[in-house]
């Protein structure tokens, strides 16, 4: 095949046909509005159980609205690195960040996986850096950043020699496990040998977790001695300094950050951790541009770098691409998606549609950056010189004449060719300077310029803050994908997860940066507006969903009903809406090969987070308002393997234990099965008059109790598979003070 013009585009942005989908969300639509109608139209026939529905099902056909508006038209891009490298141009810098927190919760030997695969990646070494925050100012992750930089001196070499895919060693080794065979005997025998070295560093590190300190806090670990977690000054270690150029292909520069914490000066979590890479790394390497990892989302796509330059460097104009965001996939995702946490679907039709608007919300990792744009800088700033006077820029990004200076470079569009200045120790001054706790006083850091404070999901807070400057983003979810990470191994580690993101979420309506303000002031699009209200809302939904929930049983324990009766033809609306939706959904998992107990799960475990998580992040916004606590960033558990649990047999099974969330879940099912009860027998009793409860109730309560199928099985299970029998106590106190009051009404 001849090779294309130079001229050829980097990329292509395509828009998907989907009119049939778009033909049934509407007839959903009318359908919802048909129920509301006749909700409205027999409003004074009925008591509050129909205003309770009016006020539920107009939520959810508010809610059905956004949801079209945002996947009207899905797009996607097709990037082509091949094009870029034939253009010869040369390729700009990249400084590469990844976040770590807690040596515990994030294993150290995830960390050191995620630096290896970016340290591997297919990218000239040279105008690449790689930074670590650990906010644990954990010795063990230095330790183990330590030994994996001397791995990596013989990993990378060996990964771009034999071209190899996976470059996370802990996934390499394990997805081909055993010496390949159809290859040279050379590959054969390296593979072995780095296999060998591979499992001798995974030993190390495990030995090391074990010991008290993993060495003798002296020499490069003594600033590690005697301090505590959350109050020790800033330590910043250069791992691996290339100071004669680049050998191996191994980046420039591995540098290991602790910010400085105090107990009284707010450290604004991953936001925080984010803030001060993106300053020791403006005045150490300053590149263009920044790539930011989770510690636990590994490279899976050597050639990402390149992708992401196609539609960075590849746009016309800057302002289409502010930053390059790749899907969130994750490894070892259990069959069938058993607690739902791997999102697929809401990738797929979700996330394209809002490519289609102004550009993808950003996710907080796997995500490629323009500097300049996290330096606050808008697509069509004129006044640049006005932001380049010294006065104004110590004023923005804080006292550190060096980090002005640099900054001053990235907002006026200098380039910077290659990287870093040859001797890191002349600027480990600055560099401590800019991660003290007390650097961004009096500055912009987190309101203006970096990542944004104020929410727990500072990811979209940020992402939103771009968008109403009016930049637009792009997506890259280039084959193989660019980067997988774990999802939450097991039921109370999602609930944590949703909680925290229906918190954040809702944080930002708070915030002077919501989305109606940025499109009423700012620039962000009217249908991105309705978008970013649709995730933001997340929380609030749990609301109508329980008191749906428990409308049905409130119905069927009084001998009511809140639905039409079989005998009214207007039955068929919600019936039809039932089937339609069901089936819709479904066909969203068959369309892109998902199964159907995929959605079975998906369908129940949304409906556990929204009533359960996500109220409890509603709770906590509302403690927040009310001054009575404030929000926190609570780390999810990760697993290096998500699966090594017992075997598998058990891997997708629900674990439980003491905790409000489940007390609540417990209730809600308790309630519903004692409605079921009540109404069951009544009916077998006295038969249905036709005007108590019918079988509109009876399928609601029933659908409640699939959803929360889990919890009925941990009813009867022991260990942490079962629900704790106080949780059962004290929900059963629960659901009989429901019944009671049920009849009291
Ligand atoms: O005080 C903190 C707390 C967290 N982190 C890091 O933040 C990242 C994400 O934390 P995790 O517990 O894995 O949260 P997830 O819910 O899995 O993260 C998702 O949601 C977050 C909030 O929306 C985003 O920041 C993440 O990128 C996104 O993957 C991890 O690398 C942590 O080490 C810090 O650096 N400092
Ligand atoms: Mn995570």
């Amino acid at each position: 095949m001849a090779n294309p013009p130079v001229s050829a585009p980097l990329y292509d942005r395509i828009s998907r046909r989907n009119n049939i989908p778009r033909a049934i969300e509407l007839i959903i639509l009318f359908l919802l509005f048909s129920l509301l109608l006749y909700r409205l139209l027999s409003l004074k026939d009925h008591g509050f159980t129909w205003v309770l529905a009016l006020l539920c099902e107009s939520w959810f056909t508010f809610t059905w609205v956004l949801v079209i508006s945002t996947k009207w038209n899905q797009v996607e891009y097709m990037t082509y690195p091949k094009r870029l490298l034939q253009r010869k141009v040369e390729l700009p810098p990249v400084d590469m960040f990844v976040t770590t927190a807690d040596p515990v919760l994030e294993p150290p030997i995830l960390t050191v996986n995620t630096v290896l695969s970016l340290l591997a990646v297919d990218y000239p070494a040279d105008k690449l850096a790689c930074y670590v925050s650990d906010d644990g100012a954990s010795p063990l992750t230095f330790y183990s950043l330590v030994e994996a930089s001397k791995f990596a001196k013989i990993w990378v070499p060996f990964c771009k020699k034999y071209n190899v895919q996976i470059r996370a060693p802990f996934r390499f080794f394990s997805v081909e496990s055993i010496s390949p065979q159809d290859v040279s005997q050379e590959f054969q025998q390296e593979w072995k040998k780095m296999k060998g070295e591979y499992e001798k560093l995974s030993q190390k590190i495990e030995d090391a977790s074990k010991r008290s300190q993993p060495c003798e806090l002296t020499g490069d670990f003594a600033d590690f001695s005697n301090i505590q977690r959350k109050n020790h000054p800033t330590i910043i270690k250069v791992i691996w300094e290339n100071k004669e150029g680049v050998s191996n292909g191994v980046p420039q520069h591995v540098i290991y950050i602790s910010r400085e914490k105090r107990p009284k000066h707010p450290h604004h979590f991953k936001a925080g951790a984010m803030n001060i890479l993106t300053r020791v790394s403006g005045v150490i390497t300053n590149a263009p541009f920044m790539l930011n990892l989770d510690c636990d989302m590994y490279v899976n796509n050597p050639q990402i770098v390149v992708h992401a330059m196609c539609l960075l460097l590849g746009v016309t104009n800057e302002r289409d691409c502010a930053f390059v965001q790749s899907p969130q996939i994750f490894y070892d995702g259990l069959k069938d998606d058993p607690f739902g946490n791997q999102m697929v679907v809401l990738f797929h039709y979700m996330v394209h549609g809002l490519v289609g608007i102004q550009g993808p919300l950003y996710g907080g990792t796997g995500c490629f950056h323009r500097r300049k744009v996290i330096y606050g800088l808008s697509p069509d700033d004129n006044d640049i010189t006005r932001k380049l006077s010294n006065e104004a820029l110590l004023k923005t990004f804080g006292r550190s004449l060096e980090f002005t200076k640099s900054a001053a470079k990235i907002l006026s569009g200098m380039k910077t060719s290659s990287i870093g200045p040859n001797n890191i120790s002349s600027c480990t001054e600055t560099a401590n300077q800019v991660a003290g706790c007390d650097y961004e006083y009096g500055s912009s850091w987190g309101r203006e310029v970096g990542w944004m404070y104020g929410s727990t999901t500072e990811d979209v807070l940020t992402g939103l803050t771009i968008h109403g400057r009016g930049w637009k983003s792009t997506f890259c979810s280039p084959n193989p994908p660019a980067f997988l990470g774990c999802a939450p191994p097991g039921g109370p580690a999602t609930m944590i997860q949703q909680k925290r993101w229906a918190t954040g979420l809702l944080e930002i309506l708070f915030t002077p940066k919501n989305p109606f303000i940025l499109t009423l002031n700012g620039k962000l699009q009217f249908r991105q507006c309705l978008a970013y209200t649709w995730v933001i809302l997340w929380g609030l939904r749990s609301i109508p969903e329980l008191c749906y929930a428990a409308l049905s049983a409130y119905c069927l324990i009084t001998d009511s009903h809140f639905m039409p009766k079989v005998g009214e033809p207007v039955i068929f609306i919600p019936i039809a809406l039932f089937t339609i939706y069901n089936l819709y959904t479904l066909s969203e998992y068959l369309r892109i090969g998902l199964s159907t107990r995929a959605w079975w799960n998906n369908q129940r475990i949304w409906r556990l987070n929204t009533m359960i998580a996500w109220l409890f992040g509603v709770l906590s916004v509302l403690l927040k308002l009310l001054g009575l606590s404030d929000t926190v960033f609570e780390v999810t558990q990760k697993d290096q393997s998500t699966n090594v649990d017992d075997n598998n047999v058990n891997a997708g099974r629900f674990t439980f234990e003491d905790s409000p969330s489940f007390v609540l879940g417990t209730t809600i099912l308790l309630v519903n099965l004692t409605a079921l009860a009540i109404g069951l027998l009544r009916f077998r009793l006295v038969g249905g008059d036709g005007n108590g409860s019918g079988i509109g109730e009876f399928i609601c309560s029933m659908s409640v109790v699939l959803c929360f199928w889990a919890f009925l099985r941990g009813l009867f299970e022991k260990g942490k598979y079962g629900i704790p029998s106080s949780t059962i106590y004290k929900s059963g106190a629960l659901a009989l003070l429901f019944v009671q009051l049920c009849k009291w009404v």
